[in-house]
């Protein structure tokens, strides 16, 4: 691998000779392929072959090869999702220090691969928001976030200055910083041509404009965890003091296995706890994380932003009458609650909850009672994107389900018949092409399912069934695959 020659003199340095060599080795070496199980929908399936477990995620599984990911219907029915080792990380933080409900927020969470790991390991009752500033990008997040299917999750379109001005304030903030990519050279060529030490400076200060914003919305006693992909200190441990010097972040520790091969600060001067995965010790690619946890003593956000006229009472922030009208606008008709009681089956804890109904726009979205005081305050000032599940779009007198409601976890099983189809019409569904239904399929909206797992929808008019997966989701490829792909059985 050909590396900038300034790259080579700085990291070795960093890392002294033995490190440095083994790093070098490991970036020489074939990138691990692995995925992590969506334990919603893995219903028992394993993964299939000589998978090996990935030690510090109870879901992840590295494979023996890469498969064609593309033509599974289970991928593309959220039943796992490929995520390369190091960063299922977070699951491990995540489980090791939180025990009890939180409000969660990925601050930097496109296309998703952080918040679907934390939507799998925050305990229950808890709620994720997942944001990411780029449209395009935050539109890929909100496709995986439905794929994933956890109902108790919010994702918006917004820059962090837009979280310090909505008045949300959060229990565990993360920001998975942009960054100048060097844990990516091994798997993206176009990482090392991008990479300079001018670039490695302006991703520094970026950093902490992002993460001086993150802490004004983090709660007294939270929880910040901080990540890049990328090995040198400028964008890691320097950024770490900076915010325990500048914001009186006190580090925390995760508990970590030997065998795993994490190593920790790689200055001399710097002791407190940080986790680098490094290629040639650690098996995945290139990871830095370290925890911070804000002062239970410091200053609520909200009392800060009292001043600047944020007045906040627990989600409720904001004007109050500008909410209650927002509100109002948005309860749905007695009609449309009667198309839809039946759709979803909310549980909390053994027992069954009726969820919260909103309209936006013409979308009907359910949501969990906590969810829907949380929604109301965010959609005043956030660009929501999604939230909860968006059981339909209302057409005239009618509701058309929507594909949120097919991917999500709780989909009643009962609310639509489901119709199984073979390897070829499943790739035949995803393209958006027709697919034949068996003649005695009732008429109306069906669900089409391969192997068990939900794909989408289709409305059944007799003569043919009209193809209602979203058009910009379809695999374009016509590449017709010789074999079933082989990831879980
Ligand atoms: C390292 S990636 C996040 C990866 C993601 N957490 C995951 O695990 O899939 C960093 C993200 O930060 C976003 N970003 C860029 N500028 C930002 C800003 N000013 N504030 C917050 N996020 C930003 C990028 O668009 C990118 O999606």
């Amino acid at each position: 691998m050909n590396l900038p020659d300034s790259f080579i003199r700085y990291t070795s340095r960093l890392m002294g000779d033995e490190l440095y060599a083994r790093f070098s080795d490991g970036l020489n070496e074939e990138a691990p392929v692995s995925i992590r199980i969506n334990r919603l929908k893995s219903r028992g399936r394993s993964v299939a072959g000589t998978a090996v477990n990935v030690p510090w995620c109870g879901d992840g599984r590295y494979l023996p090869q890469r498969p064609d990911f593309t033509f599974d219907p289970l991928l593309h029915a959220g039943c796992y999702y490929v995520q390369e080792a190091s960063s299922m990380f977070v699951h491990h933080v995540l489980r090791s220090l939180v025990s009890t409900p939180v409000l969660m927020l990925d601050m930097c969470a496109a296309p998703g691969g952080k918040s679907t790991a934390a939507a799998s390991a925050l305990p229950e009752g808890s709620i994720l928001m997942s944001n990411e500033p780029v449209r395009a990008r935050a539109n890929i997040l909100a496709e995986n976030m439905m794929k994933w299917g956890s109902p108790d999750v919010i994702v918006t379109n917004n820059y962090p200055r837009d979280y310090v001005r909505s008045g949300l304030d959060f229990d565990v903030i993360l920001c998975d910083v942009p960054c100048s990519g060097e844990g990516m050279f091994r798997k993206d060529e176009g990482a090392v041509e991008e990479w300079s030490p001018q670039n490695v400076d302006a991703c520094s200060r970026l950093q902490r404009e992002i993460v001086a914003d993150a802490w004004q919305c983090l709660r007294p006693g939270g929880l910040l965890i901080y990540s890049t992909c990328t090995f040198n200190a400028t964008e890691n441990e320097e950024n770490i003091r900076w915010i325990v010097d500048e914001l009186g972040g006190m580090p925390v520790a995760v508990p970590v296995s030997e065998g795993w091969g994490i190593c920790g600060s790689l200055l001399a001067d710097f002791t407190a706890p940080v986790y680098r995965f490094i290629p040639g010790c650690t098996r995945g690619e290139g990871l830095f994380m370290a925890v911070l946890r804000k002062s239970p003593d410091a200053e609520s956000p909200i009392i800060l932003r009292k001043g600047k006229r944020y007045v906040q009472d627990k989600y409720d922030n904001g004007n109050k009458k500008r909410k209650d009208k927002a509100i109002a606008a948005s309860l749905v008709s007695r009609d449309i609650e009667k198309i839809v009681s039946g759709w979803t089956s909310f549980v909390s804890g053994d027992e069954h909850i009726e969820p919260a109904l909103r309209q936006s726009d013409v979308c009907v979205l359910a949501l969990t009672p906590h969810l829907a005081r949380l929604y109301d305050a965010a959609s005043l000032s956030l660009r929501v994107l999604s939230a909860g599940v968006t059981l339909g779009n209302v057409k005239g007198h009618d509701i058309v389900p929507n594909h949120s409601l097919a991917l999500s976890s709780v989909l009643c099983p009962d609310a639509f018949p489901v119709v199984p189809l073979t390897y070829t019409q499943a790739v035949a569904y995803l393209r958006r092409e027709t697919v034949a239904l068996p003649p005695d399929t009732p008429m109306g909206f069906v669900l089409v399912a391969w192997h068990d797992a939900v794909l989408g929808f289709v409305k059944n008019i007799g003569n043919r069934a009209n193809n209602l997966y979203p058009q910009e989701w379809k695999i374009k490829s016509t590449h017709v695959p010789d074999r079933e792909p082989w990831v879980l059985v």
